[in-house]
């Protein structure tokens, strides 16, 4: 199989408004084939993690058997919240890429996810995979809502994305005030969550991805994959634990027949930028959604 690739702009907002685009050069029958949208981690604001980070991963599944059955992948960039103290690239409170706020970034993933369905007409055949608050950002999709009183309807979300069939969630982070408190002797943490989504805890709720009725808003979602390795030194496995049993609790089942399906895949000895340099566990799992789903 053959691909070729392009970064392409989906928006015209910022200079991080980019999307790596893989196009097959002989795709599958468009009923029989999916595509793949990948978002990247970096806790909203690290510049250094990009779209890329899934070149890995991607190099994994385009040699296996899988990549005969993918229409297309897109891996996301999107504007990422101030980073003023990062040793390398810190942000400039002008920079139009690096001054979001929520709903900012899952503003972008809309938009971006549009752009797509508009231009390869894919409907709900894909599957979202994310990582840390990639992962976040996946479900936020699913979730698909307008973020509480105090912000206006987005255009994105007027122009009503279909959500995915499947939604991989790798070293996620799903419960906002959890996560915070888990990690509150480390202040780094509420202040990377305090940059992209202020101060109000209200305003954290909306934006977590725990114990959502997800039969209003994930009708067709058939398959929720949480990803997380045992040696993760930033995120523990408190947050997909939790993300696991709000799944159970909404009537997410763990067995192969069901409607939908949750599944808990535990890697081993990566810690949390591990799983994306190495790719070859992410390739694995998303081969095998991409098989149940084909
Ligand atoms: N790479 C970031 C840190 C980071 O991404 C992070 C740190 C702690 C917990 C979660 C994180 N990322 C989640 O998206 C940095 O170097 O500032």
């Amino acid at each position: 199989m053959s691909f070729t690739s392009s970064t392409v702009p989906y928006s015209t907002i910022s200079t991080l408004n980019t999307l790596t685009l893989h196009l097959p050069t002989t795709p599958p029958k468009p009923a029989q084939g999916i595509w793949l949208i990948c978002i990247h981690g970096g806790a909203w604001c690290d510049p250094l993690i990009t779209s890329t980070c899934f070149d890995a991963t991607l190099k994994h599944l385009l040699f296996s058997s899988s990549a005969s059955q993918i229409s297309g992948i897109a891996s996301l960039n999107y504007r990422l919240s101030p980073y003023p103290s990062h040793p390398t690239d810190p942000s400039s409170p002008y920079d139009p890429a690096r001054n979001a706020k929520h709903p900012d970034h899952i503003t972008d993933i809309l938009t971006a996810i549009l752009f797509l369905q508009d231009k390869y007409k894919f409907g709900d055949r894909y599957i979202l995979i994310g990582h840390s608050c990639g992962a976040t950002l996946a479900f936020q999709v699913a979730k698909k809502r307008y973020w509480g009183k105090r912000y206006e309807s987005t255009e994105a979300l007027e122009l009503n994305v279909e959500p995915p069939l499947a939604i991989i969630g790798v070293e996620g982070i799903y419960d906002l005030s959890t996560f915070v408190e888990e990690y509150a002797h480390e202040p780094f943490y509420r202040g990377f969550v305090e940059h992209a989504f202020g101060r109000d805890e209200a305003v954290w709720k909306e934006a977590s991805v725990v114990d959502v009725d997800w039969e209003d808003s994930w009708t067709e979602g058939r398959e929720a994959v949480i990803v997380h390795s045992d040696a993760d030194k930033l995120v523990s496995l408190k947050q997909p634990e939790r993300m696991w049993k709000a799944l159970g609790d909404k009537g997410w089942k763990d067995d192969e027949g069901a409607e939908r399906r949750k599944r808990f895949v535990k890697l081993k000895g990566l810690d949390h930028d591990e799983v994306w340099e190495d790719g070859k566990a992410l390739a694995e799992v998303t081969g095998e959604v991409i098989g149940r789903l084909t």
